[in-house]
């Protein structure tokens, strides 16, 4: 972990989410949250499919807001999004009609950055992730994978304190997902942000993170925090390796099957 300071990049304390949609039985989604994310940090989010992941980076990011408890990003209150927090989804949420350099420079607009400054940060926020030649060419015309990098690029370029991912390489291809996470880990070394992403898959969390949490079947509460102490690059031949996947196996089985058994009952 590269902390550079004590105080908090995220400080999530005693929060709980209950989403109560018009004439449905409310959902408990989360229940008495409590952990940190030290700035400059790789936290990933494991837990079985409707634990609260997402609904925990909605309310960081500020679109939703806690039940109870609460979030602090930088000693703040989190009470709407913030350029410093920047959200990236599992498809690449870009503008059909714009260009790619055009969709880096969309959000620097709304923060009053003359037009030739944005596109000079969209340059080079497109050429650090490998789309230097690609800056007018619309979505369409890129691979699932570099409409991802573009999507990393329009959060970057906002220069995010704290980075959030859902789970950003799902539809990707096995090959090109790997790929991603080198790229993923080079662009988080640059930026210094702390980065929150969620994955289902215990490979991408044993490669990626400083430090797990892994959650319960719904309500997701933490069930665990494990730190991952293997040196980067992470080698999967690495017996230690095993250790953690096996570990991570074990902590996800009984919740997967909690949360099955919940899916049946409903
Ligand atoms: N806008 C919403 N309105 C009502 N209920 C919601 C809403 N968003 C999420 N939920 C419910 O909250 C619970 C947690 O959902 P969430 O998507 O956060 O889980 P998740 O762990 O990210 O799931 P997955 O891994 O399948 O993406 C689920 O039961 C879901 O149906």
């Amino acid at each position: 972990m590269n902390a550079r300071t004590s105080r908090p990049a995220v400080s999530i304390r005693n929060v709980d989410k209950v989403w109560t949609p018009e004439g449905r039985t409310p959902v408990r989604a989360l229940a008495g949250l409590d952990f940190d994310v030290a700035p400059g940090e790789f936290v990933v989010l494991l837990g079985p499919s409707g634990c609260g992941k997402s609904t925990l980076l909605y309310m960081i990011a500020g679109l939703e807001e806690t039940s109870s408890g609460l979030i602090e990003c930088d000693g703040l209150k989190v009470t709407e999004p913030s350029a410093e927090r920047g959200l990236i989804f599992q498809e690449a949420s870009l503008f059909p009609w714009l260009t790619i350099a055009d969709n880096v420079a969309f959000g620097l607009s709304v923060q009053g950055v003359s037009p030739v400054r944005r596109r000079e940060i969209a340059i080079e926020m497109l050429k650090r992730v490998g789309l230097g030649d690609m800056l007018d060419k619309k979505p369409d015309e890129l691979s699932g994978g570099m409409r991802q990098r573009a999507a990393c690029a329009r959060a970057l370029a906002m220069k995010p304190k704290v980075l959030m991912m859902d789970e950003p390489f799902a539809a990707l291809d096995v090959q090109t997902r790997s790929r991603m996470q080198d790229f993923l880990l080079q662009i988080w070394k640059d930026s210094g942000a702390s980065i929150l992403l969620v994955t289902h898959s215990i490979d991408e969390a044993i490669s990626l993170a400083d430090r797990v949490v892994v959650f319960t079947a719904r309500p997701g509460r933490v069930k665990t925090i494990v730190p991952i102490d293997l040196p980067r690059p992470r080698q999967s031949r690495d017996p230690r390796y095993h250790e953690y996947r096996d570990l991570f196996t074990e902590l996800l089985a009984d919740e997967v099957d909690r949360a099955f058994a919940e899916q049946e009952a409903a």
